[in-house]
């Protein structure tokens, strides 16, 4: 099976560069000016113009944004999805979607089985979801926390669901997350950042391989070998 992988709040080419070496499928990039992840518009077109030239799918990162923020960035940036991680309503998504012509990531916050009743409203509407951990308390971010939620809680998910989990993923517990959730894509921030918004080649890297010795070791067991 194959399984997705965003690297998200990418603002350099050497992180991009690292991304797609390690077989990023998506890369994201986030358009908030509180998060230490920001890029605006203008630096990031070519950093998306690189990571698309590199063959991976880049993504818009917005928060509650408006029109014209939207405008401004699908126009400058060029992505081939946006990611909207506000409280956008279902109409919201599709006017978006229908706006740009644009695929669409739509954020869930995840801290119980209720949660995830709610992507039930934007079913046939976004095109996919991202399913992301609470903000702790106090954060001023709605992603990027560096904290995950239960995995056990996605095997209550419909079979077809796609999404991407989401939330304190990095190379110490992705194979325990894959193993419990089995995803069809996942996504880290935090996990691969030496500081706040400071990718980290070497960690970017290590969750990669980390993946792939999971993956590795899931097939093996499966063969029972
Ligand atoms: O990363 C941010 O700073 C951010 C800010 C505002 C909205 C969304 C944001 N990130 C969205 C993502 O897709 C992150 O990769 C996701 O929340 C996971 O982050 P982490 O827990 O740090 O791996």
């Amino acid at each position: 099976m194959s399984l997705d992988i965003k690297i998200c709040g990418l603002s350099t080419p050497d992180a991009i560069d690292a991304a797609a070496a390690g077989g990023a499928s998506h890369a994201g990039f986030i358009f908030f000016e509180r998060s230490p992840r920001n890029v605006a518009p203008d630096a990031a077109a070519p950093l998306a113009a690189r990571a698309k030239a590199a063959g991976v799918v880049t993504v818009a990162v917005t928060v509650d944004a408006d029109d014209a923020m939207l405008d401004r960035i699908v126009r400058t940036v060029r992505p081939d999805m946006l990611q909207l991680h506000g409280s956008e309503s279902p109409e919201r998504v599709a006017a978006v979607r229908a706006r740009h012509g644009l695929p669409v990531m739509k954020a869930f916050a995840i801290s119980g089985r209720d949660d995830l009743k709610k992507l039930d409203a934007y079913r046939g509407v976004a095109d996919r979801f991202l399913l992301d951990a609470n903000p702790p308390k106090g954060s001023d971010l709605p992603g990027g926390n560096g904290v995950s939620f239960d995995w056990s809680l996605l095997a209550s998910l419909d079979a077809d669901t796609d999404y991407m989990l989401s939330g304190g993923l990095d190379a110490g517990n992705v194979g325990e997350a894959l193993g419990i959730a089995g995803p069809p894509g996942i996504d880290v921030s935090s996990g691969v950042e030496s500081a706040p918004g400071i990718k980290d080649a070497g960690l970017i890297e290590a969750f990669f391989l980390a993946v792939a010795e999971a993956r590795e070791q899931r097939q093996t067991a499966a063969l029972g070998v």
